[in-house]
């Protein structure tokens, strides 16, 4: 399942360069010189024009794999490719202008406002002075605007909000104008409305520029919608790589994250709380509110029986969200409103 360099490059419509790896090791030199790998043997490509989406359980080895693709740590075994060029042999200020990278340390912003936080973007692209032109400064304003942050633009950076920090960092990247970007959970403090936003802002940066964006998370369904390919660790520590829809199919999504209570459901790419069931209600009600009260129902462990027959109850919707419920012993009551209705489920 993992791609290799040279069936991507292969493929119609798919830039080569971007970011790969050859036979990439990545983990921790002990003290005793002696090392622990983490995630081994990765050929990983990451191409221009896509958003890669980085998934696994907690310590699956996500960030130590992002640290190792910016330099952050060095690789235990094999090589790393941006833009064509190897890592390990790229100057600093060579990286700089090919790669931006957002991780999830916390940054002392000083007494710097908005704009200037977002402004060291500029940093790697600036002469000796250090002075912005009004090309970087253009680049700046479009970077605060597109993370939809421009509003706190003069603000002192050091103020923000976890979510609203997490924007600007973002910025900061994108003013840099790379090659690659690189971004640790930058979802993990947004709200829904702003992480869909961003998320999409990702994947189209990725298409209009020709950007190469890998992105780590924890919002699998969100991803698994948006991104273009997907790293999947799974709990053996061995990384998938594929189109969302290719590691669905193959099982690869369910085996990482299936739980106790938490079931993948590869139809509708969601997942659900696995729940025993105790009995099947039959349910009247409209195509739009039978969803609604099916996940109630879910709640008190009932399941919708497909037909009426072989239902130990039966729950009928009316207009204002009334229900008439006849329970398994045959007693008929009325509620309204939902609650009112698993209340009374629950009693069955
Ligand atoms: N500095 C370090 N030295 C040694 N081991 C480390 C170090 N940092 C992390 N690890 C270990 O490496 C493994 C992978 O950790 P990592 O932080 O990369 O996981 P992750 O997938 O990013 O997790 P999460 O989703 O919880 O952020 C874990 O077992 C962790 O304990």
């Amino acid at each position: 399942m993992t791609e290799t360099l040279t069936e991507t490059a292969a493929q119609p419509g798919i830039r080569t360069g971007g970011l790969e790896t050859e036979e990439l090791t990545v983990g921790y030199r002990t003290r005793s010189r002696s090392s622990r790998a983490v995630l081994s043997g990765l050929a990983l490509h990451a191409a221009p024009g896509e958003l890669t989406v980085l998934l696994g359980p907690n310590g699956a080895g996500k960030s130590t794999l992002l640290r190792t693709l910016c330099g952050l740590l060095p690789p235990l075994e094999g090589r790393i490719r941006i833009g064509g060029a190897d890592l390990a042999r790229t100057s600093p200020a060579a990286l700089a202008r090919r790669l931006a990278v957002v991780l999830t340390d916390r940054v002392d912003a000083g007494l710097l406002s908005v704009r200037e936080l977002a402004g060291l973007g500029r940093h790697p692209h600036t002469g000796f002075t250090g002075r912005l032109t009004a090309a970087d400064h253009a680049a700046v304003e479009w970077s605060l605007k597109a993370v939809g942050a421009d509003h706190l633009a003069d603000r002192p950076a050091a103020e923000l909000s976890d979510g609203e920090r997490q924007r600007v960092l973002t910025a900061r990247a994108l003013a840099q104008e790379p090659e690659v970007v690189l971004l640790d959970e930058p979802t993990a403090f947004l709200d829904v409305p702003s992480r869909v936003a961003l998320t999409v802002l990702l994947r189209d940066l990725a298409r209009d520029k020709g950007l190469t964006v890998v992105v780590s998370t924890h919002d699998l369904e969100l991803a698994l919608r948006v991104a273009d390919a997907v790293w999947l660790v799974d709990r053996t520590s061995r990384v998938h790589a594929g189109a969302p829809e290719d590691l669905i199919r193959g099982g690869a999504v369910a085996s990482a994250f299936d739980a106790d209570h938490l079931a993948f459901d590869p139809l509708t790419g969601t997942f659900g709380l696995r729940r025993a069931t105790r009995a099947a209600v039959a349910v009247d009600a409209p195509a739009d509110v039978l969803p609604l009260v099916e996940r109630a129902l879910a709640r008190e462990g009932l399941s919708v029986a497909d037909t009426g027959a072989g239902a130990d109850a039966r729950v009928s919707w009316t207009e204002g969200n009334r229900f008439t419920l006849v329970g398994p012993d045959a007693r008929t009551t009325e509620a309204h409103g939902f609650h009112e209705l698993t209340r009374t489920a629950r009693t069955w």
